[in-house]
């Protein structure tokens, strides 16, 4: 039995994870899982409602979970942060998901707006709980010309060292063995020379890892003009946050782009959504692609030791993917069509 607290959220939050659900449910049987969800009303609609974004109390109720899947935070209506803060980076923080992994893959078929994009099979590895997300600043002399606005960097040698631990294990792991810090230790001289310094270090414990470094422009440079030349990239939080948009635009669009929020050492549930956000532009219309949810429960069933079933379902979506013509289709269609198709392969297999 696998408990899962579910955040549907905010905009296309709900309509897409409706999907990854039904494939949830769909893959389960064939692997004898039973999964109990419990949906948690949270974001824009409580804050209007309460004022609240996440209480004690409901964290509390969502740690208790074996996983949890969420949509996407955000919506016109709340001040820019509130709920992005106060919800999403609060579930981060508190549960530990220091290693943000955002995998980007061209699947077949699929048009990169890239010329001549090559292989592209690349993870990012995406510090969680530290760096510019923190909190740590504050604002003097608001709304004065005089007005000076703070948000401090903060980076230790605990967190960097664990997500760069992580990047090397999982670049061990994959067949090319690399592994490129992405920074701006050129600028960002204190953070950076502590991520650059941790690499060296660990990287002597790995010495079949080839390791390259990139400040962070440069890397967009080589995202948009060589992707093939990434394998494992572990990052700060914010760099992170934008090279991953990028990956995802260079692998066919966000709407395929899967994300987990990981705490490796299993000591809170990890947490998994799309890297997209809640898209206020075309919420409520049935427009938005649950490719990238669909793929974000992927890696939850990998994580929860599912590899069999993970596969199935990553099999199922590519297969759709592949397929797929450039005539729009309904969020519900997509997913229909990939729920049946892991049905099929559960059928045949
Ligand atoms: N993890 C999250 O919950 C998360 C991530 C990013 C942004 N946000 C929040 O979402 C809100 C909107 O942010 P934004 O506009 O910068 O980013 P966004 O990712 O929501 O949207 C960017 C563009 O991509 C499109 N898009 C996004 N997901 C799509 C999908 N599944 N299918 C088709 N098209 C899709 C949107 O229509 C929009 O044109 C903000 O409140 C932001 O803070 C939340
Ligand atoms: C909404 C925001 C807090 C979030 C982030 O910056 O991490 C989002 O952009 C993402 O990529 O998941
Ligand atoms: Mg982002």
């Amino acid at each position: 039995m696998t408990s899962l607290a579910v955040v549907p959220g905010d905009g296309i939050g709900p309509e897409v994870t409706r999907e990854a659900l039904r494939v949830l449910e769909t893959i389960a049987p064939a692997y004898d899982l039973t999964f109990t969800t419990t949906e948690y009303d949270l974001g824009a609609r409580r804050y209007h409602a309460s004022g609240e974004t996440l209480p004690d109390a409901v964290l509390e109720e969502i740690r208790g979970h074996d996983a949890i899947l969420l949509g996407a935070v955000g919506d016109p209506s709340v001040p820019s942060g509130v709920l992005e803060r106060g919800l999403l980076l609060r579930l981060r923080f508190e549960l530990d998901h220091y290693v943000n992994l955002r995998p980007s893959k061209l699947f077949t078929g699929v048009p990169s707006p890239l010329r001549d994009p090559g292989e592209i099979d690349f993870v990012v590895v995406r510090e969680g709980t530290e760096g510019p997300y923190v909190g740590n600043g504050g604002a003097l002399r608001v709304g004065t010309p005089h007005e000076i606005a703070t948000e401090v960097s903060v980076n230790t040698a605990f967190g960097v060292e664990r997500v760069v631990r992580d990047a090397f294990a999982r670049a061990a792991a994959r067949p090319r063995k690399k592994l490129t810090l992405v920074h701006k230790n050129n600028v960002l001289v204190h953070a950076g020379h502590l991520w650059s310094r941790t690499v060296d270090r660990v990287a002597q414990e790995f010495p079949d890892i080839a390791v390259d470094y990139l400040h962070v422009d440069a890397a967009t440079i080589f995202l948009a003009t060589d992707p093939a030349r990434f394998d494992v990239v572990v990052t700060d939080n914010l760099f992170g946050d934008i090279i991953t948009d990028l990956a995802a635009a260079i692998t066919g669009g966000i709407g395929l782009a899967a994300s987990g929020n990981v705490n490796p050492d299993h000591t809170a549930p990890s947490m998994f959504e799309p890297v997209h956000g809640s898209a206020p532009d075309i919420a409520g219309q049935s427009k938005a692609d649950p490719t990238a949810a669909i793929l974000s429960t992927v890696l939850l069933l990998d994580h929860l030791g599912h590899a069999d079933a993970a596969h199935d379902v990553q099999q199922a979506a590519e297969a759709d993917i592949a397929e797929r013509g450039s005539a729009p289709r309904r969020t519900e269609e997509v997913g229909e069509a990939i729920a049946a198709r892991v049905a099929e392969g559960v059928r045949v297999g």
